[in-house]
């Protein structure tokens, strides 16, 4: 979509943005976005992230950056930088409620004007990548995310699945709503695959591995790779440590700047 600057509002100097989306909850995709931005900016990405998580917003917790006043200027609500550098920028929905148990309970149209809200209100100034993570499942939130980054800009999602998730179907309802509403798929990472060793780093297949992969194959979607449950990226995640400050070597790094750098080809080629 050709869009004049004055038409993306906050987002006319952001150059892609991108949802996170799963079929279900608890799969990682708050993990995910953390650490694809995490890696986005490794790359030496200027990188933002909103998170319209209503029922569950942990990003914030993720980067350790607890629950700081907002403030806005004459362009919006100014997001929160996690690093001196203002090279990762957050914004999330749970810095504006007063209780968050409240969002719970609201009804749906309250959430789709506050996500609409959020969407076109926030002063990102100049990003390379802004990622969006959803609450989980295909809702009218998700639509009105959708039907809002649309009117500004819109590249494209990525899906995390489990491998258990992709046995339940979940991601396929997935696919059919991104395919529905005419949602590019950038691609699938099927996340919690196989469990590394703390010990000594060996790889086990506790849950079948590689249904991802077939299930993209057979959608037709693109696969963007295989991270595995790994227990230093756990506690990182809860600590709010930067995983990949911490552990630059590891498999499950190599396995997330992979995924990135597929993300960023394929975008940076069209
Ligand atoms: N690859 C991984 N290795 C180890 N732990 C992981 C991995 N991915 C996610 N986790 C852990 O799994 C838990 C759930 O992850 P997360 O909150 O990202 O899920 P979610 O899909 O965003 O859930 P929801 O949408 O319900 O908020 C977290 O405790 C996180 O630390
Ligand atoms: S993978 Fe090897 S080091 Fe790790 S727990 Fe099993 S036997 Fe021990």
């Amino acid at each position: 979509m050709d869009l004049s600057d004055a038409d993306q509002g906050s987002l006319a100097e952001v150059k892609h943005v991108i949802l996170v989306l799963s079929g279900k909850g608890g799969v990682g995709k708050s993990t995910m976005t953390t650490e694809i931005a995490l890696a986005l900016r490794h790359a030496g990405k200027k990188v933002g992230i909103l998170d319209v998580d209503l029922c569950g917003p942990s990003i914030p917790r993720m980067l350790c950056v607890g629950r700081p006043e907002v403030h806005q200027c004459d362009s919006g609500w100014v997001p929160v930088y996690v690093d001196s550098s203002k090279s990762l920028a957050l914004m999330s929905i749970g810095f504006l409620l007063e209780n968050p148990d409240d969002a719970v309970v609201w009804r749906g149209p309250k959430k789709t004007a506050l996500i609409g809200q959020f969407v076109s209100d926030v002063a990102w100034g100049e990003l390379d990548y802004l990622l969006v993570d959803t609450p989980p499942g295909t809702s009218d939130e998700h639509l009105s995310v959708v039907e809002n980054l649309r009117k500004h800009k819109l590249d494209g999602a990525i899906l995390v699945t489990t491998p258990q998730a992709v046995s339940t179907g979940d991601v396929r309802r997935e696919i059919t709503f991104c395919k529905k509403i005419g949602l590019r798929i950038l691609g699938l990472v099927e996340n919690m695959s196989g469990f590394v060793c703390p010990h000594c780093s060996e790889c086990s297949n506790i849950f079948s591995k590689g249904g991802g992969e077939d299930l993209a194959k057979l959608t037709g979607s693109p696969f963007l790779g295989c991270v595995p449950l790994d227990p230093q990226l756990s506690s990182s995640v809860e600590n709010g440590k930067d995983f990949i400050q911490a552990f630059p070597e590891s498999a499950t790094f190599a396995a997330i700047n992979n995924i990135v750098q597929a993300v960023m080809t394929s975008l940076e080629a069209s």
